[in-house]
């Protein structure tokens, strides 16, 4: 071979390599992009019953099957249903309140959801990657979309949709006009931290004396709502999100800023025993270094503002990251 031969040899070989290397690299993005992304199609994702259930209990175990969804009455009223763990992990040292909640509420699945051959199911989380998504026809398709806090609806829906099936909240994250931001049937199932959050909704509830003290934000003191649609959600489900996905201590008395899952988590938690297809989208926060980057799709305001709140997002995002990739949840943002 001639020297100019060999150099062409060579840049042909060399050619060949960065063609197969860019390939690969193409290829490799393709798998990323679907495992944390995955493009709507026109027609409805083909529902399989049964199925989140069967992903639910690789992550959480079977203990969950016989968990019910909100608190019944029948378990603190005639038999004294013994919780290990005091809230917002259990009801232990809670019962008497948290009965005359019960006692006024009520804990039944609505119809709309339980005839349903196949349940689907959006949870939509509050991050800036809705903001300008046009989603919002997607997410109002599924059978049940489920929110999270204060997140408005009006003036976003071509983002996040209007439908609103179950939103959870704590007396701290109640949107102060409830009839706003929700439907007329919309469930409010209320996410328990404290005793003082069941004192706080049997008041509003039954219009007593509404206690101010004990709030880290001072919440509704009139909250326009039917109690027929208020729901307690069983703290099993903080407990499992805690423990199974983010390996927190469940007793964690010492400790000065307590460890929990976030809202968005729990309701994953949730959605994965109620429904049958789970996806997500709006979830994923900016990297710590990310100082300016606005965390909400309809405010401005920076990770910093949860200093203090007792999440470790990083340890969440790597959870959700499980759960992609197992093919329990599927995700409608990027992630
Ligand atoms: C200051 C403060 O305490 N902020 C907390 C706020 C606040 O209390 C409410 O918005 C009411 O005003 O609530 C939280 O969360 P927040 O209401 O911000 O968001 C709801 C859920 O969406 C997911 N999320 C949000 C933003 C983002 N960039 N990525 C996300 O994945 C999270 O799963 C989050 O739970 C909460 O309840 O979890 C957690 C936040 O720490
Ligand atoms: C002891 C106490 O009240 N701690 C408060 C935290 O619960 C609260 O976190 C907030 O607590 C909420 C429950 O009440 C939710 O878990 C929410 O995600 C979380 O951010 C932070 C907010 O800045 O303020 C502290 O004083």
């Amino acid at each position: 071979m001639t020297s100019k031969s060999r150099w062409k040899f060579l840049a042909m070989l060399a050619l060949v390599l960065v063609v197969v290397m860019v390939w690969y690299s193409i290829s490799r993005e393709d798998k990323y992009f679907e495992l944390f992304y995955f493009p709507i199609s026109e027609k409805k994702e083909p529902c399989f019953q049964g199925e989140a259930e069967r992903q639910a209990s690789k992550i959480f175990g079977n203990r969950s099957r016989e968990q019910p969804i909100f608190l019944q009455l029948k378990d603190y009223f005639w038999v004294k249903t013994p919780s290990a763990y005091e809230l917002p992990f259990g009801t232990k040292g809670s019962e008497d309140l948290l009965l005359r909640v019960l006692a006024i509420t009520s804990y039944a699945i609505p119809d709309s959801i339980q005839s349903l051959e196949c349940r689907r199911c959006v949870v939509v989380g509050n991050g800036h990657r809705l903001r300008n998504s046009s989603l919002g026809s997607v997410i109002n398709k599924y059978d049940v979309v489920i929110r999270l806090n204060n997140a408005p609806v009006a003036g976003y829906e071509g983002d996040v949709g209007s439908k609103t099936t179950i939103r959870l909240f704590y007396p701290e994250s109640a949107h102060f006009d409830p009839k706003i931001e929700n439907n007329p049937d919309t469930l409010l199932v209320l996410v328990a931290f404290k005793a003082m959050d069941f004192h706080w909704i049997e008041t509003i509830l039954s219009d007593k004396k509404r206690v101010r003290k004990g709030f880290w934000k001072q919440p509704p003191l009139i909250w326009d709502v039917n109690p027929k649609q208020v729901r307690i959600l069983n703290p099993f489900f903080m407990e499992i999100a805690a423990d199974k996905l983010l390996s927190l201590p469940i007793q964690q008395q010492a400790r000065k800023v307590k460890q929990k899952p976030t809202t968005g988590l729990l309701a994953i938690t949730l959605a994965l025993h109620l429904c049958d297809l789970v996806h997500i989208a709006g979830f994923g926060y900016p990297d710590a270094y990310n100082k300016k980057q606005t965390i909400h799709y309809y405010e401005q305001i920076t990770l910093k503002s949860m200093a203090g709140s007792g999440h470790n997002v990083s340890q969440e995002a790597l959870a959700i990251k499980r759960m992609l990739e197992m093919g329990a949840v599927k995700n409608l943002t990027y992630f």
